[in-house]
């Protein structure tokens, strides 16, 4: 086996009981998997939900709990029992576990997202599997959508993986759900997202999952456009993680549509904030869209926003205002006020380097 860069997400569904409390047994099933690609040279990393699982009955909820508070609360407790349990199985193989809590935000933040890639780097590099899941005490929208699955494709195009596995309860993609659909039929090989495919994809199948499919695509967009494959297969085979390194397990597999995308680039085409719009003529927009070129002043009819030289900024086709893609811009906005539209040579005001095409 080639040494690989494998990210793998688990959810709710995968490491509990029927009655929605952690199962010992399915995580050490899935430790023993991650050790021996471990072992066997990869660099692993786990996205692991389960922590309201672990924790809601320990704080004397009776079932699952579904308010908000009490989720944050029950996955406060179940985080450090989530953890004991991977550690003390890990430990059996000698290998060193590390917790990582991040909500989707933190990628928004350059010196954050610098950061989290720094760790992981220094942790894979010395043997350990970093274990992440949502910061859930201070998560807003994620513990409502469950949004385990887009973090574990921002951190696959982060770390240019080689794939991207999410472990749930069901073997794939269906054309429907197939929990009330007898008629669904599985879908092996997505190369585009369709909206016809994102219509088939539903929400969560149990009442401990959150997001279903519909997170799962969403996922696969970010991690397949930055150029991460991704497997979508069932936790409850055998062996499963191991044999979707070795390209044998039964799932839908995601073909990536990019290509190894610069990680300067995925921030500025995932998490960027846009400090200003920019609306460009018919010809720039052809320069930018069909010949992969530099944005020159000249061809910029109007500006909006307080931007400075650096900042990213949005840019659209005047009239219609068709969105074709974002750029770091070279000037403040008053400097690029007074050059645009003019045809004298100037320094480009987006450079090709620092910009990312619209879909
Ligand atoms: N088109 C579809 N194909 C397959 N599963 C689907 C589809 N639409 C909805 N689902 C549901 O998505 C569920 C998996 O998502 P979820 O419960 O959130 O799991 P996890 O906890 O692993 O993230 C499946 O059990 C299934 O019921
Ligand atoms: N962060 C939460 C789970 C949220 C989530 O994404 O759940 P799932 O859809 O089961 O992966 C937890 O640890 O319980």
């Amino acid at each position: 086996m080639e040494k690989q860069t494998i990210v793998v997400k688990v959810g709710t569904s995968s490491l509990t009981l029927s009655d929605g409390t952690m199962d010992a047994e399915k995580i050490r099933n899935i430790t023993t998997q991650l050790a021996a690609l471990q072992t066997a040279g990869h660099h692993v990393i786990l996205v692991s939900s389960g922590a309201i699982a672990a924790g809601f009955s320990r704080l004397g909820f009776k079932k699952r709990p579904t308010k908000i508070a009490d989720k944050q609360a029950a996955a406060a407790v179940g985080q450090g029992l989530l953890m004991e349990e991977y550690t003390k199985n890990l430990m059996a193989y000698q290998i060193p576990c590390a917790q990582i809590l991040l909500n989707r935000s933190d990628f928004e933040d350059r010196r954050r997202y610098k950061n989290i890639f720094g760790s992981l780097s220094v942790l894979l590099g010395r043997g350990a599997i970093p274990i992440i899941n949502e910061n859930d005490t201070i998560a807003i929208e994620e513990l409502k959508v469950g949004d385990n699955d887009t973090l574990s494709a921002q951190v696959a195009a982060m770390l240019h993986a080689s794939l991207l596995i999410l472990l749930t309860d069901i073997d794939g993609l269906y054309t429907a759900n197939p929990k009330s659909d007898p008629n669904a039929r599985h879908i092996d090989v997505v190369n585009e997202i369709t909206p016809e495919l994102t219509a088939a994809a539903g929400g969560a199948g149990s009442g401990n999952g959150t997001g279903g499919m519909t997170t799962k695509l969403s996922a696969a967009s970010l991690a397949t456009r930055a150029g991460v494959p991704v497997l979508i297969c069932s936790s409850a085979e055998e062996n499963n993680i191991v044999r979707a390194v070795k390209g044998t397990a039964k799932g839908t597999y995601f073909t990536a549509s990019g290509h190894n995308m610069k990680t300067r680039l995925q921030w500025m085409a995932f998490y960027a904030p846009s400090a200003g719009n920019l609306y460009v003529d018919e010809g720039a927009a052809e320069a930018l869209a069909v010949q992969a070129k530099s944005l020159l002043p000249k061809g910029i009819v109007a500006v909006e926003g307080d931007f400075k030289k650096g900042d990213v900024v949005s840019v659209f086709r005047r009239g219609s205002h068709e969105y074709l893609g974002k750029g770091i811009v070279n000037y403040d906005r008053p400097d690029l006020q007074k050059i645009m539209n003019e045809s004298t040579s100037h320094t480009e005001a987006i450079n090709r380097d620092n910009w990312i095409g619209a879909e």
